[in-house]
């Protein structure tokens, strides 16, 4: 017996709708090629509706006291640990990563929900001595109004919550956008918010396409904030359209990062750390590795214990507990990751493993890629330069501790970073000269955790963080506040 794929809607002032014009859009196994549901194909006209619910929304829940605010978000922690395995096997069925990822992936939100319920009875601002007597200034901060959240696949209940949670707690209103591909996670996401008591209209979410609604949210004179992961090309045309009305824009997009492998290194620790960092997720972070920065006196010694366990390393449906390594996430990413494979190998780049798609048996119906290393790659070769999102690393030989820094700092992004040494001395050099976002000393790129600032440097970004108290930044007004209670013009006053 066949049953018919579900039909989701999206929810606007609390009410789960269809599109206006009732069209739709389908949801798909990348590993398996299994429709997994049907989602608004929405227009300007929800999210039109959708902004109207936040603004009306904003009026009310800018005055729930913070504490309030938080303890919502700390039921929506609970509610996301109790159902936190249904959603890791939603997840890894309409992304494909493998169960104990997409287990990681709520773990973060569920950190999020807690440390900014947290927030809910902090939100420090700050007072400070003035010149005159009898008058006080203090700075605390204010909720900003409607915030846009458009997101991206690879997270796809992670990143909404570390947009959500500290809008939310800052007392804004949410209009979400999520990826085209990964609907149904962020449908879960808003159904737990609402289990968890939130006010009607506090959170809205548009499925629909980047090109529809997308655009609408950013160009929508009631947004007042953008918060956006995605890629580099779609990031600066929200920044370039969003600065026409002076809005608020948090960009967090691609990154290039490395593992440096000094020459003193603990060898089998690294592999260890490139494996996961290169290969995990299927090499869809913005945080995987993609470069690996070799000192030519190990590189023999790494690779003979590197490509073996890359090797080993088995592809398949994330929902298989065998499986190490899920499919990637549709067509095009397929295309594009096999493109640059192309070019690495025109290039002159030497490919040691991997480079090919494989479609046999099981796999026939998924998008699967086979983990690939290429070494002899010169630093300015476009394997080595651009974000190809997918299990492809570069192995890049260096003479020296300098050489390794000057090349991890000579890419257009700068997210992170990891350097493998037992010399402390290079770890503190490290520290001071790589331009990264996050720098990780004997582990690999991977690995964040919610309680610090995320984002990096160049064009990973546009100077913002996400998460750790940083994060309230993107969602909160600074207003400062001066209260004299002399009763009388003093004479400071006066001279100024
Ligand atoms: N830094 C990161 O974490 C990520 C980086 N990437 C990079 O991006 C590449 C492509 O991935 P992709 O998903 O296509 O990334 P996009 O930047 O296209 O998508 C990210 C989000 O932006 C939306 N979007 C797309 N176009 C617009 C627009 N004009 N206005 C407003 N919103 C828009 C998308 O909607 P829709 O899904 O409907 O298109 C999605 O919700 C990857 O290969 C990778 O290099 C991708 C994901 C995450
Ligand atoms: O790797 C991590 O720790 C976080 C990764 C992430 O958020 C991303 O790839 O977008």
């Amino acid at each position: 017996m066949t049953t018919a794929a579900p039909v989701f809607k999206n929810s606007i002032g609390g009410i789960w709708q269809a599109a206006h014009d009732g069209r739709t859009f389908p949801n798909y196994n990348p590993a398996t090629g299994e429709l997994l549901g049907h989602f608004p194909l929405s227009s300007s006209r929800d999210v039109d509706d959708a902004v109207n619910a936040a603004r009306l929304a904003f009026a009310r829940w800018r005055l729930v006291p913070a504490p309030r605010r938080g303890e919502i978000l700390f039921r929506v922690g609970e509610l996301l640990s109790r159902y936190k395995e249904d959603l890791a096997r939603t997840m890894t069925r309409e992304m494909g990563k493998v169960l104990n990822e997409t287990q990681g992936d709520v773990q973060e939100g569920i950190d999020m929900a807690y440390y900014m319920a947290g927030e809910g009875r902090r939100l420090f601002g700050y007072t400070v001595p003035v010149e005159l007597p009898n008058k006080s200034g203090m700075a605390l901060r204010d909720p900003i109004g409607v915030v846009a959240c458009i997101t991206p696949w690879n997270f796809p209940v992670a990143i909404p919550t570390w947009k959500l949670f500290p809008a939310l707690i800052a007392g804004n209103t949410v209009v979400l956008k999520p990826a085209s591909d990964t609907p149904h996670s962020a449908q879960r996401l808003v159904e737990i918010l609402y289990e968890a008591g939130l006010p009607e209209g506090v959170v809205n979410i548009v499925f629909g396409s980047g090109q529809e609604v997308g655009e609408s949210l950013i160009h929508h004179p009631d947004v007042s904030v953008i918060s956006f992961t995605g890629s580099t090309e779609s990031g600066r045309h929200v920044a370039v359209e969003a600065a026409q009305a002076l809005k608020r824009v948090s960009l967090e997009m691609g990154g290039k990062n490395a593992v440096i492998v000094l020459e003193d290194a603990d060898l089998d620790l690294a592999v260890e750390g490139i494996l996961w960092s290169a290969y995990g997720t299927t090499g869809q972070r913005c945080t995987a590795c993609s470069r690996l920065i070799v000192h030519r006196d190990v590189q023999d010694r790494l690779l003979e214990k590197l490509v073996p366990r890359i090797e080993g390393l088995r592809l398949g449906d994330g929902l298989d507990e065998q499986v190490d390594v899920g499919p990637v996430i549709n067509a095009s990413q397929i295309e594009k990751i096999h493109s640059y494979v192309e070019i690495g190998a025109r290039e002159g780049a030497t490919l040691v493993t991997g480079g090919e798609r494989v479609a046999e048996g099981e796999l026939a119906n998924g998008y699967f890629y086979r983990p690939t290393l290429f070494k002899d790659v010169r630093p300015d070769m476009r394997i080595a330069q651009e974000e190809i999102f997918g299990p492809v690393l570069s192995l890049i030989a260096v003479d020296s501790f300098d050489e390794a820094i000057a090349i991890n700092n000579e890419t257009k992004f700068g997210l992170s970073c990891a350097i493998y040494t037992q010399d402390i001395n290079k770890t503190q050099r490290a520290i001071r000269d790589l331009t990264t976002g996050i720098l990780y000393i004997n582990s690999g790129t991977t690995g964040a955790e919610i309680q610090l600032p995320f984002g990096g440097t160049r064009g990973t970004g546009n100077g913002h963080r996400e998460a750790g108290i940083a994060g309230l930044d993107v969602f909160t007004e600074w207003k400062v506040v001066y209260t004299d209670y002399s009763g009388k013009l003093q004479k400071a006053q006066i001279d100024n």
